[in-house]
């Protein structure tokens, strides 16, 4: 039976005590596991094991244990999933009241049961989460409502906006670096004070109903923006092998205690017109006991800022032009504004 969190100091807090064991027996991707304090300290094999990790599965694990700003953020993120549960715990109607406005805005209460065109059963999916903008957090711009369980927290939202923010800066300063890049090409397209896309997402699955079968969480994706900083404590992600014996078949990335998950979103791709990779990812039911509980996570989105041009940075820009989807070809060039506006345009439809 998991232990009530509220029932552990702050400074201990940790799901991982108190939740059920991830199974040893169901395949998983042995992403790579990099070291925050070697990034942060710039070790030219941990930034290239950075490089590889991106170019092929997509994501890594980021050891936040090996780092003080790391072992603050695990604390901050922990944190903040305790008291989001406050939020998702009010009736649906309540949380209704700050619904995100479909094919408009990312912001703000989304329910379970979307229904995506991309997922090819249409399967509704069963997470319901809240979207809250970094512009909105820090006073770039006017701020929508929110709720006021979440609102009550507003300095610890941004004190965790602001260091995931500055952990995905140091993760596209070292790609720039090690694609013999101006080191600040990728960061300063997601300069934490420029209006953008930037949010916060705290998302919650029910315990899941053996009953059902098919189930999905969240359908197959890639994530829009830059950089993506997550954080969850219960097996569902997954991502795909590319193990030759099972290459393409969908595996759990395990949850690792002490360690984030980051990945690369579609704006990377743009930028470096393909040479960096946004691989597709979804989230099932956790695997073995680890589905009776309540699964939260915690993602910090890096996007570009609003008025950034959606095409590769200067030294791909004579390639043949890679687009997200790997075609080949020219498109016209939208701001990262417009190009997220459509993206969520045809995610709604
Ligand atoms: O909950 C997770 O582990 C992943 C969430 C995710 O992929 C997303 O919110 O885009
Ligand atoms: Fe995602």
């Amino acid at each position: 039976m998991p232990v009530a969190l509220t029932a552990i100091p702050a400074n201990m807090i940790s799901h991982e005590i108190s939740l059920p064991p991830f199974p040893d027996d169901v395949p998983t991707v042995p992403i790579a596991r990099i070291s925050y304090a070697k990034l942060a300290s710039s070790d030219k094999d941990e930034m290239d094991k950075t490089l590889k990790a991106v170019q092929t599965d997509g994501f890594f694990y980021l050891d936040l244990m090996d780092h003080s700003l790391g072992r603050v953020l695990l604390e901050e993120a922990e944190n903040v999933v305790n008291f989001s549960k406050e939020a998702f715990d009010s009736e649906l109607d309540e949380k209704m009241q700050f619904r995100a406005e479909k094919g408009k805005s990312m912001f703000g209460y989304k329910p379970a049961g979307t229904v995506k065109k991309t997922d090819k059963d249409l399967r509704p999916d069963t997470t319901e989460f809240f979207n809250i903008a970094k512009d909105h957090l820090l006073g770039n711009s006017e701020s929508r409502t929110y709720p006021p369980q979440l609102m009550q927290h507003k300095e610890e939202l941004q004190t965790f906006t602001r260091d995931s923010h500055a952990l995905g800066i140091l993760v596209l300063q070292v790609l720039a670096e090690q694609l013999d890049l101006p080191s600040e090409v990728f960061a300063d397209k997601n300069k934490i004070d420029s209006l953008s896309g930037d949010h916060i997402r705290v998302t919650k699955k029910p315990p899941h109903d053996p009953s059902q079968t098919n189930v999905i969480g969240l359908p197959s994706h890639t994530d829009f923006g830059s950089v993506t900083v997550l954080f969850n404590w219960l097996g569902g992600l997954q991502i795909q092998s590319h193990d030759p014996e099972r290459q393409g078949e969908w595996a759990y990335v395990k949850p690792l205690p002490g360690h984030a998950i980051i990945n690369l979103g579609d704006a990377m791709v743009k930028f470096s017109n393909g040479h960096l990779k946004s691989a597709k990812h979804r989230v099932v039911p956790a695997p073995g006991a680890q589905a009776k509980v309540d699964r939260y996570s915690l993602v910090y989105f890096l996007r570009p800022a609003d008025d950034v041009l959606m095409q590769p940075v200067e030294k791909y820009r004579n390639e043949p032009v890679v687009s997200v989807g790997g075609k080949v070809g020219e498109e016209k060039v939208y701001t990262a504004g417009e190009w997220m506006v459509r993206r969520m345009q045809h995610m709604s439809k």
